[in-house]
């Protein structure tokens, strides 16, 4: 089991890798000081609960005295709104939530911004626990982003709110389909790609055992990758600079996922995301055409998209794009690669480069 150490904002969490990990939730909770007085709720969505991973955690809980309320949201990102919030108030509201009660997050990304979100807001706030099950969760579990969605618009409406905890089984991940590895891979690339080119590299080499869910593989890729994250995270809380990093392939990415109305996963959109800008990149002057055909064999040998969609036209995906929480002013903001394994933040790109990178990247 690994277990290591982050400190955001002045309060260190543990993020804890390892398989049955689910099981011993109640134990865990223990070791965090958290009261069995209090009521306790846990959200989790239909597909989860459906594998087996909602029972080891409640399992857990009753078995160390934890009382608890259970809310169950429908899978998939239109959850991830404020009328779905709204019921899950209601939820917190029957269970009788005090503050000392915790909700605990156990799914993907969705749930954790989700359940996050009612966290951060129940009470002017509560603490949470993230449970995650996706391989795409190493990302949304750790560094405190919660929100839900408004409209088309990805994430608009949220907050800054961190966990007390991220314990992460290893064995969850063993009943993902193969398309939600496949998305998950995305970010730990994009992890690679801004940060550490060495990790970009090692999971080319393990792309098989990664879909496979080796579990050595898999405890290494997550630990390694989170530490990119963390790394960002514990310099740059609040994305006042450094942390849009995190954002690379996201400008684009997050403007096909809304206009597709998700129909591509997050990661999907991502990783077209990130052989965009590898190509703006280069457009830029910044990096080799070479590093730009790595980021492009990298996402088709995880199985991803490449190409943005069609359908979708150059003047509403940079109108889309405008509207992105990093651009100040309407500029179309971007990060761009410098190499494998360092990027940076362009605020102003010109509209007529991006217009003829997204022609090119379209398919
Ligand atoms: N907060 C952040 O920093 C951050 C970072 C990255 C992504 N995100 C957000 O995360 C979301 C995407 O997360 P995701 O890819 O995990 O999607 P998801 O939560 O929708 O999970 C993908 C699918 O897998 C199912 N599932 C989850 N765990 C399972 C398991 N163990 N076995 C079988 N099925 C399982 C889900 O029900 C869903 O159908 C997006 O909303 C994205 O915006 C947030
Ligand atoms: O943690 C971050 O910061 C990220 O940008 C991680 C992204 O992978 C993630 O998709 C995040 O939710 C995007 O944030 P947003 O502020 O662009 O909505
Ligand atoms: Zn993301």
């Amino acid at each position: 089991m690994i277990r290591e150490r982050v400190e955001v904002a002045g309060r260190p969490y543990e993020i804890v890798i390892g398989p049955d990990v689910l099981a011993r939730t109640g134990t865990f909770l223990q070791e965090l000081g958290v009261k069995t007085s209090s009521k306790h709720l846990v959200i989790t969505d239909e597909n989860v609960a459906s594998k087996g991973h909602l029972e080891k955690v409640t399992s857990s809980l009753m078995e160390l005295g934890f009382t608890y309320d259970v809310y169950i949201i429908p899978p998939g990102e239109e959850s991830k709104s404020l009328e779905r919030a709204t019921e899950a108030y209601e939820a917190a509201y029957r269970a009788g939530l005090d503050r000392r009660s915790v909700v605990l997050a156990l799914g993907g990304g969705v749930v954790g911004d989700f359940a996050g979100f009612i966290a951060a807001t129940y009470m002017r706030g509560v603490d949470f626990v993230q449970l995650p099950t996706t391989l795409l969760a190493h990302d949304s579990a750790v560094g405190g982003k919660v929100a839900v969605n408004l409209a088309h618009a990805k994430n608009l409406i949220g907050a800054f709110h961190q966990p007390l905890a991220v314990l992460y089984d290893t064995e969850a991940l063993k009943t993902l389909p193969v398309r939600e590895l496949r998305s998950g891979l995305a970010e730990a690339i994009k992890h690679g790609l801004i940060q550490d080119g060495a990790l970009f590299d090692w999971i080319l080499e393990h792309v098989e055992e990664i879909l496979r869910v080796d579990d050595a593989v898999m405890a290494e890729l997550l630990a390694r990758s989170c530490r990119v994250k963390t790394s960002v995270v514990a310099e740059d809380e609040r994305e006042n600079g450094l942390r849009a990093i995190l954002n690379f392939g996201h400008t684009i990415g997050h403007a096909v996922e809304g206009l597709m109305e998700y129909e591509y996963t997050h990661g999907e959109c991502v990783g077209l995301g990130m052989v965009a800008a590898a190509e703006l990149s280069v457009e830029l002057g910044l990096c080799t055409p070479l590093v730009a055909e790595d980021v492009e064999d990298a996402v088709e040998k995880a199985g991803l998209p490449t190409r943005i969609p069609a359908k979708l036209s150059a003047d509403e995906l940079i109108a889309s794009m405008r509207q992105d929480k990093k651009a100040t002013g309407g500029t179309l903001t971007f990060v761009l690669l410098t190499g494998k394994g360092s990027v940076v933040i362009d605020k102003d790109v010109p509209e007529e480069t991006v217009r003829a990178v997204i022609e090119r990247k379209r398919g």
